[in-house]
């Protein structure tokens, strides 16, 4: 299932750095942040080759357990087998992830979420550090 965190208290301002290792064969990975599994600011979503996608980042959110629009990226700096360092900082208007290659994906913080309690990385990422700043 891969890291889930909880009762954190991330404030507006700080920033996620999740660290880590794509596997060789990576169909995909995920970071999920926001209140809890059900209510998600950001579903950070790379896509190697799956549900049809190739090499696209798909982000979302998700109120109540129900998924919201899709916003997608082609632009995708990751590489299956590589180490690579995702850095997520939000407010009460949008979140901001740092990536490889000074490349940034803003997304609205649809929630309007003031605080994040919830992490979690899911897929095919072995997670070599998570740091909060
Ligand atoms: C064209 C009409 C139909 O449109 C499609 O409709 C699908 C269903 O809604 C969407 O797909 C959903 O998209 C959502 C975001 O929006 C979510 O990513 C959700 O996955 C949740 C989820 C997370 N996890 C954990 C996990 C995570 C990453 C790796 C692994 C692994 C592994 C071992 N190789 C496991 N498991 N499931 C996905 O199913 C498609 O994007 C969408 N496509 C388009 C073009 O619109």
């Amino acid at each position: 299932k891969g890291l889930v965190a909880t009762h954190l208290n991330i404030q507006a301002g700080e920033c996620i750095k999740v660290k880590g290792k794509i596997l060789p064969e990576a169909k995909g990975f995920a970071v999920n942040v926001g209140k809890d599994r059900s209510n998600l600011v950001l579903h950070f979503n790379p896509r190697f080759d799956s549900h049809g996608d190739v090499n696209v980042i798909v982000c979302n959110s998700m109120e109540d357990g129900l998924w919201g629009t899709e916003e997608r990226e082609t632009d995708f700096p990751f590489q299956q087998g590589d180490k690579t360092e995702i850095c997520i900082s939000f407010d009460t208007a949008e979140l901001t992830v740092k990536l490889a290659g000074d490349k940034e994906i803003v997304f609205p913080n649809r929630l309007g979420l003031e605080n994040i309690e919830y992490l979690a990385v899911e897929g095919d990422f072995a997670i070599k550090a998570i740091k909060f700043s």
